[in-house]
């Protein structure tokens, strides 16, 4: 069982544009879409969809159109309630698929609130294969709040904590690599550092200047695989155990301690890239839970990924829709 955890959820509203957005314009919508979304809860639906057993762990009122969402798709979630509504994050899609997110900050949530959602989701977690910590934190979070979530995870499992994978941006990703957070009794102890991390380029650069690693811009690094290898090697280096870096139509590279692979995909005539990411992390760990070899998850994962690119809205596909076979795997250099 996979257990997702999203601090930040949100109402995805994604409008269909007709043409490019024009700036200070007046533009009449083609169509609108509202999903439920967040990382995490991204990573659940995407799992869910595919048959496999998920739980998302995540604020919101019972009311809150973001959990009826959930249980209108049918996917398994624990829920804190909270008195603020939820956010609602608006994506613009132009035809050829260029995608314009505008993130709300959401509900800030108080220290009281944190430790109850760790609680929550160290209660769910119990026996999981792995746990997912995805997407911004909310206002009032500490940085660190995903490192101290994983050392809470490992000491709460005796020895057999589920795998934990971390897919943020800015503060709270670079804390989580370099897994420097409090342990249930508020000290340092024990490991936080993730097992995998799933940054896209731009969080890779921001990663890689983290690690000390020689800057490289996301374009730079987007435009090149064997850079993006170096930049995930470095990260590597640093004690995570693994990263899987998306690069946009480029495809993705895996790098572990043992090697490093780039993997491509024919291009997809692209819609909405509202949860490519996520279902890229999705496929990844499907295949993961089917005992796949490194390259052959990454080969899920960009299958995932391209497969959501082609949907509409933050549509995540189900492995049916995927196409792991058109996917070309290319081993690297990692250092
Ligand atoms: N325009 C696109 N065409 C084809 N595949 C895409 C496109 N955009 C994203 N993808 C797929 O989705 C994955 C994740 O996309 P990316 O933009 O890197 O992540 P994020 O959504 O986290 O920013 C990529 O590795 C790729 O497989
Ligand atoms: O928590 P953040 O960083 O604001 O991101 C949340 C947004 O990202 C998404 O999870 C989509 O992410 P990806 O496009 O990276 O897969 C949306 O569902 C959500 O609106």
């Amino acid at each position: 069982m996979i257990v997702t955890f999203t601090a930040n959820p949100s109402l995805d509203r994604t409008v269909a544009l007709p043409g490019p957005l024009e700036r200070g314009e007046v533009q009449r919508a083609v169509s609108v879409r509202q999903e439920s979304g967040g990382k995490g809860v991204n990573v659940s639906r995407a799992l869910v969809a595919s048959g496999l057993e998920s739980v998302a762990v995540l604020p919101g009122a019972d009311s809150d159109p973001v959990l009826a969402g959930l249980r209108e798709t049918g996917v398994p979630f624990v829920s804190l309630p909270i008195d603020e509504p939820l956010r609602t994050n608006v994506a613009l899609t132009e035809p050829g698929g260029v995608t314009t997110k505008i993130n709300e900050p959401g509900p800030a949530l108080d220290a009281d609130q944190q430790e109850a959602l760790i609680k929550l989701l160290l209660e769910s977690s119990r026996g999981a294969s792995w746990v997912v910590l995805a997407g911004s934190l909310p206002p009032g979070f500490p940085a660190d709040f995903y490192a101290t979530v994983a050392r809470r995870i490992r000491a709460a499992g005796n020895g057999s904590a589920p795998y934990i994978a971390v897919d943020s941006s800015g503060a709270p990703l670079a804390a989580a690599m370099s897994g420097d957070g409090a342990g249930a009794d508020g000290t340092a102890t024990g490991s936080g550092k993730p097992d995998l991390l799933k940054p896209n380029a731009e969080e890779l650069a921001e990663l890689a200047a983290a690690a000390g690693f020689a800057s490289a811009t996301a374009d730079e690094l987007e435009a090149d695989p064997v850079a993006a290898a170096a930049a995930a090697a470095a990260v590597v280096r640093s004690g995570v155990g693994a990263v899987l870096a998306t690069l946009g139509s480029k495809g993705a590279v895996l790098v572990t301690a043992d090697g490093a692979w780039l993997a491509t995909h024919p291009p997809v005539a692209a819609v909405s890239t509202v949860g490519a990411g996520d279902s890229a992390l999705a496929g990844y760990l499907l295949a993961h839970g089917r005992g796949a070899a490194p390259a052959d998850c990454l080969r899920q994962a960009v299958a995932h990924g391209a497969a959501a690119a082609s949907l509409p809205g933050s549509t995540v596909p189900a492995v049916h829709q995927t196409t792991p076979d058109a996917v070309t795997i290319t081993a690297l250099r990692k250092d």
